[in-house]
Formats: structure tokens, sequence, C-alpha cells
């Protein structure tokens, strides 16, 4: 209970510590983990599932890992021989990073004078940095923006063959919500999952309406790098482990993310396995827990969180991420989750009214330099 937190928890003193990421002579990254990170200065506590002092930390936002957790029990024989055949002929939203796409983004001219366009090189193969599509199209100034990650549409028996191939060449990562096109079978162990302890809690941690639930499918060693999200997230791993490593939204200004016209908004700028202090030097006050999380366990990343996700296995898990409820009485001084949300509604209020987005780092300037 209360007082041993860590015990029987993948991540806990005692259980397996992640074995090194292999190097398999062939030069390209085999999953694992290397890293003893020095920013990491604990794990995230695990409790049984209904712990009421695991419930209380959801309430204070703080992330927990729930053991012994039913809410989708129905989807634990999910694999993906399983999902093969069962979830029906729909498109899938899968991100892709191709080797060969890599060496033709090197030997492309760099147009801008920008500086950081011309040092950016392809991040390693096993990086999915998440981009807005949408925030692409609206880009003014493209030559900040460096991604070979695509994002296909495809079947499920598609992404299969793409998923067995060729990982020094090719790696492939499913995102994709589960909507109305599953096959019957997926669509009723969806309708089993634990829907009244989902609809009692939401309410008891003030949280607003379900928005989705994503599929994840990854491969051993993809990375989704560390970002935050808008979301409350209750994630559920459903076959392999994933190690998480988690900041708190106090670190906003140790992770340096994107603007927030960029299409990386809500990413770190900062490498977390070599982190560049000349340009970061903040990075060195970043201060963060982990977590590794497998089959039955749950693990609640907050709303506002920073999250760096490392696939230890070939891995399926599905999320639930609601909308951020937002009812509490404001308090002072405001909490660093209220100032994020306050700076991005600047941001996005600044752009809005320059219609420009190279003119607002000099009106961010005019603002601050000499008065603040
Ligand atoms: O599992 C992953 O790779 C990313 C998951 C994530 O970032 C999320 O659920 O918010
Ligand atoms: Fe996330």
């Amino acid at each position: 209970m209360s007082e041993t937190p860590f015990r029987d928890c993948l991540g806990g003193p005692g259980t397996p510590v992640p074995q090194p990421f292999l190097n398999n002579g062939t030069g390209h990254y085999d999953g694992g983990d290397t890293h003893n990170y020095n920013f990491i200065t604990g794990n995230v506590p695990c409790y049984d599932f209904n712990d009421p002092v695991a419930l209380n930390l959801i309430k204070e936002q703080v992330p927990v890992i729930l053991k012994g957790a039913d809410l989708v029990s129905s989807a634990m024989k999910w694999d993906l021989d399983y999902l093969s055949t069962h979830i029906g002929g729909g498109r899938f939203a899968v991100f892709i990073r191709n080797a060969e796409a890599d060496r033709h983004a090197l030997v492309q001219p760099q147009s801008s004078s920008n500086p950081q366009s011309q040092s950016v090189q392809p991040e390693p193969l096993h990086i999915f940095k998440y981009f807005d599509e949408k925030k692409l199209v609206a880009l003014q100034d493209r030559s900040t923006f460096q991604s070979t990650m695509v994002r296909v549409e495809m079947t499920f028996q598609e992404f299969l063959k793409r998923f067995h191939g060729d990982r020094s060449q090719e790696r492939v990562y499913l995102q994709q919500p589960l909507n109305n096109t599953v096959g019957p079978q997926i669509a009723s162990d969806f309708i089993q999952f634990n829907w009244s302890w989902a609809a009692e809690h939401k309410r008891e941690f003030n949280w607003g309406p379900l928005t989705s639930n994503l599929l994840l499918i990854g491969q051993k060693g993809n990375i989704t790098p560390c970002h935050f999200d808008e979301q409350q997230n209750l994630f559920c791993p459903l076959r392999g482990r994933k190690r998480i490593l988690l900041f708190n939204p106090e670190n906003f200004p140790y992770l340096y993310p994107y603007p927030v016209h960029h299409p990386n908004d809500r990413q770190s700028q900062v490498n977390l396995d070599n982190p560049d202090y000349g340009r970061f030097p903040k990075f060195a006050m970043a201060r963060g827990v982990q977590a590794t999380v497998g089959p039955g366990e749950i693990l609640y990343i907050p709303i506002h969180w920073w999250h760096h996700v490392i696939n230890l296995d070939d891995t399926i898990a599905i999320n639930f991420w609601h909308k951020g409820g937002g009812s509490a009485p404001v308090e002072y001084p405001l909490q660093a989750r209220q100032k994020i949300a306050m700076v991005r509604n600047i941001e996005k209020m600044l752009l809005e009214a320059l219609q420009d987005q190279n003119e607002l780092k000099e009106l961010l300037h005019w603002i601050v330099d000499g008065r603040y």
C-alpha cells in the first residue's frame, strides 16, 4: 500500500532494470536503454489501482503508476495477430522515418540565412518528433522547420509489412485514435473497457470530457521525444514496456519549447540524449522523474507535464486523453501550468495581431529589453 509505493512495479526497486540499448554490430539502433540520465532524480510512485493515495495524487495532477488496473482488461489480448484479424479495413495514421529520405534531406541546399536551419542534421531514425501539419502549411519561414518524418494513412496490413521490415532503413509508428472503422470484435472489446470507473473518476479528478483513445503501435527503440500535451492522459500499455521520463510544468523555461506557431509546437528543442548546453544553457536546471511501465499498469501523465517516451520493446498501447476541466478557483501565485496556458495565449494573440510570425520576436524584445 502507500508505505511501499514502488513494490511490485516495473520501475521500482528490486524489479528488472531496463537493459542497455544494444548496438548489434550493424551500427543501427536496436532498442533498450543506455542512458543513466543525470537530470532524472527519482521514480514515479506506483500504487494499486484503487488506492485512495494514488487517486489523490491524480487529483493533484502528480504522475503515478496504477497497477492491477482493470480499465482495459478486454484489450489485454490485443497483439499484432489479433488486431490484424479484427481491426478492419480502415486506414491508420502511421509516422514513417526513412533512411533514404534522410540522405536526400542532407544534400538539400538550405536556402535561408537562418543559422538554426543550416546546422540541423536529420534526427536519428528512431526519433519520432511530432509535427502539426496545419502549422506546417501556415509556417511563413519554412527554413526553421526540418523533418524527414512523414505521416501516411494505410491499411493495417500495409503497416504490418513495414513494421516487420528492415529497421536500419525504415522505422514506423502507428498512432491512430480508435474510431468506428474498427471491426465488431475490437468494438466489443472497446465497449467492455471499464467505462464506469473512467466516468466516475473523471468527475472526481475534475477533468473535462474524453477526447480520444489513441492506439499506438511502436517498434523497440522508437522514441517520442520530450513534449507536453494540453490534455490529461491515462496511458495504458498493452504489450511491451516503455520507459517514460517526465518533467513537471515548472521546467517549461528549461526545456525550450518551439514557438506556438511552429509545427513542432509543444515539443522541446533540447535533445535529451545529447543536450546542447551552449544553445540551451537552462536545460542544466531541468529535473525529472522516470517510470517504466508495462501491460496491466497505467501511467497517469498530467496535463502540461513534459514526457519523453522510449519503447524498450515492440509495444502496443492505448491512451485516454481528456480535456483539462479547469473549474478550480484561481489561487495566487499562479501555478506553472496556468502560466503556460497564459504564455501560449499571449503568443497566439500577438501573432494574430501582427499577421507575421517573423515580427513576433522583435516585438517581444520591445517589451522586455532594458525594461524588465
Ligand atoms: O507512447 C508514445 O510514444 C507517446 C505517447 C504520448 O506522448 C501520449 O500518449 O501523450
Ligand atoms: Fe504525449
